[in-house]
């Protein structure tokens, strides 16, 4: 059967949702739990995603012992055993964090023989700041056949690493090939997404020497030995904001449950100036856009704590049912426009000049259209509640990698959505 979620347009969504923990924050910690520690680190708020199965394959490969507890959201997971360098084609092709395997990998055998990641579908992707920190920090990096080979001869030592850009991956690779190093490591123009902060509280919890996460200069001081912890994922900031508009764009009204309001401050900001009404309270953000009408805003894609690239497709979404014409500019990745095409099928009207989407108010249509990746994939989802008729959303093989039953969240807010076939990894109905 053709897997794909079929939505009928119309509903105003209501109600309660729950997040799920962050997907990019628990891969590079899971990554991380090939440093050599004393003892089992455990793992809880782990979403059941797609991204999650590959990277524990990744890891079960090089020989690390991982106990999954779907239904309790909990891993455990033992890298007692010897632990091999190399990490596969198969892996790093299917989702590019894999790379992340490659700074403790360093850390922990002085040797790294990982798959050259290459592009994908939002843009050319290199990794070649990770690759100069790794080399600043004494290893030495060849390429060749498709793979990236890391040695240390001697050991590796603490460096001042500035970062051409403030990279999300190179900052978590640097840091976790940082923290068993001699002496001290500083990252300036380090990323400050707070999924960098999550990993900086793991890895100190285990015992490194981490201060400055969440800022644009880390120092790290090498420490000689870590132990294994217990540690509970961030919610997930993006499947938050997803939610937000999923609420503002069917002018519903949900409470969006478990988030941390200051991850989501550049949503948050942007739902208020189009004149929805974003509440905070505790752990919860309510967004009430019941009779109102909203304003299309100017949005560009920034390193956080700008708005995140994450975000763009779904407030592009957003943005064809608000009143004025809406800008977007994405400026982190060069090829993030591709669900434009596919929102046209859906009688969208967007023109595309450079790096700025202009966005008008358009009379959607239900269509058959497909995720070109994986925030596509929901942006599309979005607009289709709010489209005339029938959409279909296929490729669904991207959202699986990042959302959670996002068909059975939906459903339970009042929208008429369902989806044809199911990935076996994400056949758990619980939802918290
Ligand atoms: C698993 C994960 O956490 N993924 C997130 C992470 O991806 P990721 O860590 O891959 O994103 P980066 O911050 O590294 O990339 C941002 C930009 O820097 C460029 N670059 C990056 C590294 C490098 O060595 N050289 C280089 O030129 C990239 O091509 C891109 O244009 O941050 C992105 C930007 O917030 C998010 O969209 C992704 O969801
Ligand atoms: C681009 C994304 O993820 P990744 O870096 O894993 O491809 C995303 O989460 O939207």
């Amino acid at each position: 059967m053709i897997d794909e979620l079929r939505i009928k347009g119309g509903n105003r969504l209501q109600g309660e949702v729950h997040i799920d923990g962050s997907k990019n924050a628990v891969l590079p910690i899971l990554a991380a739990t090939l440093l050599p520690t004393s003892g089992k680190s455990v793992l809880t708020n782990v979403p059941r995603l797609d991204d999650v199965a590959t990277i524990t394959q990744v890891l079960e490969h090089l020989n690390v012992e991982v106990d999954s507890k779907l239904e309790d959201n909990t891993v455990t997971l033992d890298a007692s055993g010897n632990i091999n360098s190399m990490a596969h084609y198969d892996f790093v092709s299917k989702m590019r964090a894999s790379v992340l395997v490659m700074g403790p990998l360093l850390a922990r055998n002085k040797h790294a023989h990982v798959a050259m990641p290459g592009g994908c579908a939002i843009g050319s992707r290199p990794i070649d700041l990770h690759l100069k920190g790794f080399e600043a920090l004494g290893a030495n990096i060849t390429i060749g056949n498709g793979y990236i080979e890391g040695v240390v001869e001697d050991e590796l030592k603490g460096a001042d690493i500035y970062l051409d850009f403030p990279s999300v991956g190179a900052t978590q690779n640097i840091m976790m090939a940082a923290v068993l190093a001699k002496g001290k490591t500083v990252i300036d123009n380090a990323a400050q997404e707070p999924e960098i902060v999550d990993l900086a509280n793991f890895l100190n919890s285990m015992g490194a020497s981490i201060k400055g996460a969440g800022t644009a200069t880390i120092r790290i001081k090498g420490v000689e030995e870590l132990n294994g912890v217990k540690h509970s994922i961030i919610p997930d900031r993006i499947e938050a904001g997803t939610f937000m508009v999923a609420a503002a764009i069917t002018r519903g009204d949900v409470l969006v449950k478990n988030v941390i309001h200051e991850h989501l401050r550049p949503v948050t900001s942007k739902l208020r100036e189009m004149g929805a009404e974003v509440t905070l309270n505790g752990d919860s953000i309510r967004v009430n856009a019941i009779d109102k009408t909203l304003q299309a805003v100017t949005i560009k894609t920034k390193e956080h704590p700008g708005f995140p690239t994450d975000m763009q497709a779904q407030m592009m979404a957003l943005m064809l049912t608000t009143e004025g014409v809406g800008h977007i500019t994405e400026t982190i990745f060069e090829n993030r426009f591709m669900h434009v095409e596919e929102f046209k099928r859906m009688n969208a009207i967007i023109s595309v000049e450079a790096k700025t989407a202009a966005i008008s108010n358009s009379k959607l249509s239900g269509a058959q259209v497909k995720a070109t990746d994986l925030r596509a994939a929901a942006a599309l989802a979005l607009a289709g509640l709010v489209a005339d008729g029938y959409t279909r959303v296929g490729e669904l093989k991207h959202l699986d990698r990042g959302y959670v039953n996002f068909d059975y969240k939906l459903q339970s807010l009042g929208a008429d959505i369902v989806r044809t076939s199911r990935q076996k990894y994400q056949n758990v109905t619980s939802m918290n």
